[in-house]
C-alpha cells in the first residue's frame, strides 16, 4: 500500500456538527494539536465565511505549524479570493457531482457545474496554490459523469480529487469498485471523504486506501454533519494494525487531542468510544483479565499507553479468581485459593446489589469482614 496522508477536517466538517462552535482560541489550539500529532493538512475552515471565521484561519496560518492548511471554497472564485487573503497555501474548491444536488439544490446543470470548477481551479493555479477539487456527493452521482469531472479537474490543475460520501450511504465493496474506476480511467490522487450515517464512515475510507487513495479526511473524535466523519483516531489506528501501516502520527497523544476536542465541542467522549474511550481498555470478565493478565495481547489489539490510556482492572460480577488474586496482590496480600473463592463469592453479591463493579476500597473491606468473621468462628470453637 502506498503512503497515505491525513487531512484532517475538524475545524471545517468537525465545526459543521449541529450545535457546535469552537472559539477562535480553540480553532488555533487544535490546529497547534493537529500539527504535533502529525497530520499532513489541516482543513482549516471557511474563508468566505468573514469575521470570526476568518480571522481564526488567518492566526493559524501566520502560526507557520510546519504543515498545509486548506481553506474550504465553493467553486466560486470570490470564494478562493478569500481563501488567498487568509494567507494558506491549499484550497479545496467543492462543486455537487450528483444530479440530485445540481437540479435541485444548485438549480443548475452539469455544464455549469464543469464551467464553474474549471474556473475556479484554474484562478487557484494561477496563484500558486495546492488544490483539492471536491465531488460533492460523489457517491451519488452517475460514474460516468464523475469521471469527467475528474478528468476536467485533471486538466485544469487539480492535484487531487476529493471523493465525497455525502449522505454516507456507501459501503466497502461499492466504494472500492469506484475509487478504482477513477483511479485506472483518470489517473488522479484521491482523498476519501466519508461520513458515518450507517456507521460505516471508517470502514468506507479504508476500503477506499485499499483501493489506492492516497489520502484520508478525517475529524478529530468523529464530529462532522449529522453522524459525523470519518474518525481520525479510528483511521490512523485500524491503518497501523489492520493495513499495517504506520503513518508515524504521534498516536500517544490522541486521547490528549481527543479530550480536548470533546471539551472544545461540549460533545462528550463515550466511555467505550472507540480507540480514546476512558473504558477501552478495562477488563472485568473473569477469562479475558485472566488472559490479560498472562498476556495483554490476548485481549488487547494494542498497548493503551499507545493512545495514552491506561489498562484498567475492575473487579465485579464477571470477575474470576485470578483477578482477584492480582487485585490483592497489589496491596501485598496473598490471598490462598480458598480466600479467593470466598471473596468471589462476596464481589458477585455485592455488585449485584450495587449493580456495579467493586472499588479497591470495597474490595479491602470485603477482606476485612471475612477476616473478621472467621476470627469470631474460631472463637465460638474455643468457647473464647
Ligand atoms: C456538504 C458540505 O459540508 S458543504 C459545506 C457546507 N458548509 C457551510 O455551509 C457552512 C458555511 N456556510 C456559509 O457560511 C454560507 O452558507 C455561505 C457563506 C457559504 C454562503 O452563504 P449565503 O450567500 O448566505 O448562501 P446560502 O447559504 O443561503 O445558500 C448557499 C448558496 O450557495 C450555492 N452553492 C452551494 N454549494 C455551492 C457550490 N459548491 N458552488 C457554488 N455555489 C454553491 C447555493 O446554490 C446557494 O446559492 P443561491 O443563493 O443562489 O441559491
Ligand atoms: O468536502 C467537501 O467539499 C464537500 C463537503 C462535505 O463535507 C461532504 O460532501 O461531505
Amino acid at each position: 500500500m502506498s503512503n497515505v496522508y491525513i487531512v484532517d477536517t475538524t475545524l471545517r466538517d468537525g465545526e459543521q456538527t449541529a450545535g457546535v462552535v469552537f472559539a477562535n482560541e480553540e480553532k488555533v489550539q487544535i490546529a497547534k494539536m493537529l500539527a504535533e500529532l502529525g497530520v499532513y493538512q489541516i482543513e482549516a475552515g471557511i474563508p468566505t465565511m468573514g469575521g470570526d471565521e476568518k480571522e481564526a484561519i488567518k492566526k493559524i496560518c501566520k502560526l507557520n505549524l510546519g504543515v498545509s492548511i486548506m481553506g474550504w471554497n465553493r467553486a466560486v472564485i470570490k470564494d478562493v479570493e478569500e481563501s488567498i487573503d487568509c494567507g494558506v497555501d491549499a484550497v479545496a474548491i467543492s462543486i455537487s457531482t450528483s444530479d440530485i444536488h445540481i437540479k435541485h439544490k444548485l438549480k443548475k446543470d452539469r455544464d455549469w457545474v464543469l464551467k464553474s470548477m474549471v474556473d475556479a481551479t484554474r484562478f487557484a493555479k494561477k496563484h500558486n496554490l495546492y488544490v483539492s477539487v471536491n465531488a460533492e456527493d460523489a457517491s451519488r452521482s452517475d460514474m460516468d459523469f464523475l469521471i469527467k469531472f475528474a478528468k476536467e479537474a485533471k486538466e485544469a490543475g487539480a492535484d487531487r480529487l476529493r471523493y465525497c460520501d455525502t449522505v454516507g450511504m456507501m459501503e466497502p465493496f461499492s466504494i472500492y469498485e469506484h475509487i478504482r474506476r477513477i483511479i485506472d480511467e483518470v489517473g488522479i490522487d484521491i482523498e476519501m471523504h466519508t461520513h458515518n450515517d450507517f456507521g460505516l464512515a471508517t470502514a468506507n475510507t479504508l476500503a477506499g486506501i485499499k483501493a489506492g487513495a492516497k489520502y484520508a479526511g478525517v475529524t478529530v473524535n468523529g464530529l462532522g454533519e449529522r453522524a459525523g466523519n470519518a474518525a481520525l483516531e479510528e483511521v490512523v489506528m485500524a491503518l497501523k494494525y489492520i493495513y499495517k501501516n504506520d503513518l508515524g502520527i504521534k498516536t500517544n497523544l490522541l486521547k490528549e487531542v481527543c479530550e480536548y476536542v470533546a471539551k472544545a465541542s461540549g460533545r462528550v467522549l463515550p466511555l467505550s468510544k472507540t480507540i480514546v474511550g476512558h473504558n477501552v481498555f478495562a477488563h472485568e470478565s473473569g477469562i479475558h483479565t485472566d488472559g490479560v493478565l498472562k498476556d495483554s495481547k490476548t485481549y488487547e489489539s494494542f498497548s493503551p499507553e499507545e493512545v495514552g490510556l491506561q489498562r484498567q482492572i475492575l473487579i465485579g460480577k464477571h470477575s474470576g479468581r485470578n483477578a482477584i488474586v492480582a487485585k490483592f496482590k497489589e496491596y501485598d496480600i496473598d490471598l490462598t485459593p480458598e480466600q479467593a473463592e470466598e471473596i468471589l463469592k462476596r464481589v458477585r453479591s455485592l455488585s449485584v446489589q450495587l449493580k456495579r463493579s467493586l472499588f479497591d476500597k470495597e474490595l479491602i473491606y470485603l477482606y476485612n469482614e471475612m477476616r473478621e468473621e472467621k476470627i469470631k468462628d474460631v472463637n465460638l470453637q474455643n468457647n473464647i
